[in-house]
């Protein structure tokens, strides 16, 4: 059944809208810039009720729903709702039965025994799990933390994923998602209207809000946060200052954009750990203007303006945070999500690299394209690496080597994304991900050579 979306031009009622930045390959569609905004699009001029959220009649008869991210009660700058103007409210649907997602896991899982050292794993592969499977069947948890039921942790996983949903929609009530292509773009339709994201780029969606994904390139790959915990939302800048780091202005939110078209629709919902799904005689992209805070966002990483040390030493990499998820203890994050960027090393007098250490944070990581200068042999893209805490970790051999002989020129780390789900919980991974081929069993001795050489 095919379908097309009405995605007209603003109007009046749009006061957020800009043109997309010119780096932007998105031709075809339109955003509204910012984070955590006061966005405002109409799929149809004059669909937005004036003055008040709920009118007696709406605009076109059109039904008013109200999503709230957060409790009614949370203070004003962490509060987030949107209100939507749709043909049918959500609530009409079919009834909800269980459906079998076997690879995609919720929190801590207790019985599973995790050895205390570094892990890291080849990338990973496309498999019989994954053919003919689709961004919400061929999503794989590689490692997760917390409880979905607190509100606490994230989980890591990996989509794998060779067909797009067509008359399919995903609802995840346990946490949003923070999307990370690594291989293929994703086009991704939403309540709210659609976005498009490319390895490179990262995409936010809320938590409940619809979604199903295109996949325009073919076979994609990539990583995904889990976040059950406090929304994820742009970092302080203490002495920063008022501008760098992921700027606000560069997050683009979709403009409204609903579905038309014949066809019964099945909507997979995941709802504390477990799946349902339910069929729906209508899409339920639907949405024909909405305003509000709560909104799915993508965001070009080439855009993050990036901090490093210009005197000497290497500095912490929470430099690098683009977003983060806050615990309920100050500076103790649920999850960070840091990248490491192409960027300028300049340090004088310096290992350039990361240092050798122990953490009581946890760091998943991940890798889009290039080489990350701590292992610049071992870790691939689409591969990953866990450094749960306390676990001894640093660069390899062949990196020290080189960090510590080479020449202190200037040079530029240029085309690598490297990326960091680090969490104040212990990542514990799967089975899929402990029996899994890629598993890299002789991760460790990228550092058996390292010698002694102390020369008193
Ligand atoms: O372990 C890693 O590779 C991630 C990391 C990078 C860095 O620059 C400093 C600390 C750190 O944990
Ligand atoms: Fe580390």
């Amino acid at each position: 059944m095919s379908s097309t979306l009405t995605d007209r031009l603003p109007t009046q009622a749009d006061p957020a809208l800009a043109p997309t930045p010119a780096s932007s390959p998105d031709t075809a569609l339109r955003y509204q810039h910012g984070f955590g905004n006061e966005y405002a699009s109409e799929a149809v001029p004059g669909a937005l009720p004036q003055g008040r959220n709920s009118p007696q009649r709406a605009p076109f008869d059109l039904y008013p729903e109200l999503i709230s991210g957060t409790a009614f009660t949370a203070p004003r700058h962490t509060n987030r709702r949107s209100w939507l103007y749709r043909r049918q409210p959500s609530v009409v649907s079919g009834r909800y039965q269980p459906y079998a997602q076997p690879f995609w896991t919720t929190g801590v899982d207790r019985a599973m025994a995790v050895p205390p050292e570094p892990l890291r794993w080849a990338p990973i592969a496309f498999d019989a799990s994954s053919a003919e499977a689709d961004f919400v069947d061929g999503m794989h948890t590689l490692a997760a933390n917390g409880d979905a039921e607190t509100q606490v942790g994230v989980a890591a996983h990996m989509y794998l994923a060779t067909r797009s949903m067509d008359r399919r929609a995903f609802v995840n009530a346990d946490g949003e998602m923070l999307l990370v292509p690594q291989q293929g773009r994703l086009r991704i339709t939403t309540e709210m209207g659609v976005l498009e994201v490319k390895p490179g780029e990262i995409a936010l969606l809320p938590r409940g809000v619809a979604f199903k994904v295109a996949l325009p390139d073919g076979p994609s790959r990539g990583y995904v946060c889990e976040n059950y915990g406090a929304q994820f939302r742009l970092p302080e800048l203490g002495p920063i200052g008022s501008n760098g780091l992921a700027n606000a202005r560069d997050f683009l939110a979709p403009v409204a954009a609903y579905e038309e078209g014949e066809g019964a629709y099945e909507v997979v919902k995941k709802f504390g750990g477990r799946f349902w799904h339910a069929p729906m005689k209508q899409s339920p992209f639907n949405v024909v203007a909405w305003h509000g805070n709560l909104a799915p966002v993508k965001y070009d990483t080439v855009n993050f303006m990036t901090i490093g040390s210009i005197s000497f030493d290497h500095p912490d990499p929470s430099i690098f945070t683009v977003l983060t998820s806050p615990s309920d203890t100050p500076g103790v994050a649920n999850c960070d999500f840091v990248i490491f960027p192409p960027r300028w090393l300049v340090m004088e007098d310096t290992f350039r690299p990361p240092w050798y250490h122990r953490n009581l944070m946890s760091e998943f990581m991940g890798l889009v394209y290039g080489e990350y200068d701590a292992k610049p042999g071992g870790f691939k893209p689409g591969g990953a690496s866990l450094h749960n805490p306390m676990v001894p970790h640093g660069p390899d051999e062949e990196a020290f080597e080189k960090a510590s002989h080479g020449e202190l020129q200037p040079r530029k780390l240029d085309n690598t994304l490297a990326f960091m789900f680090e969490s104040r919980f212990r990542f514990v991974p799967t089975p899929y991900a402990m029996q899994n081929p890629a598993l890299d069993e002789a991760y460790a001795d990228c550092w058996a050579g390292l010698k002694d050489q102390f020369k008193p």
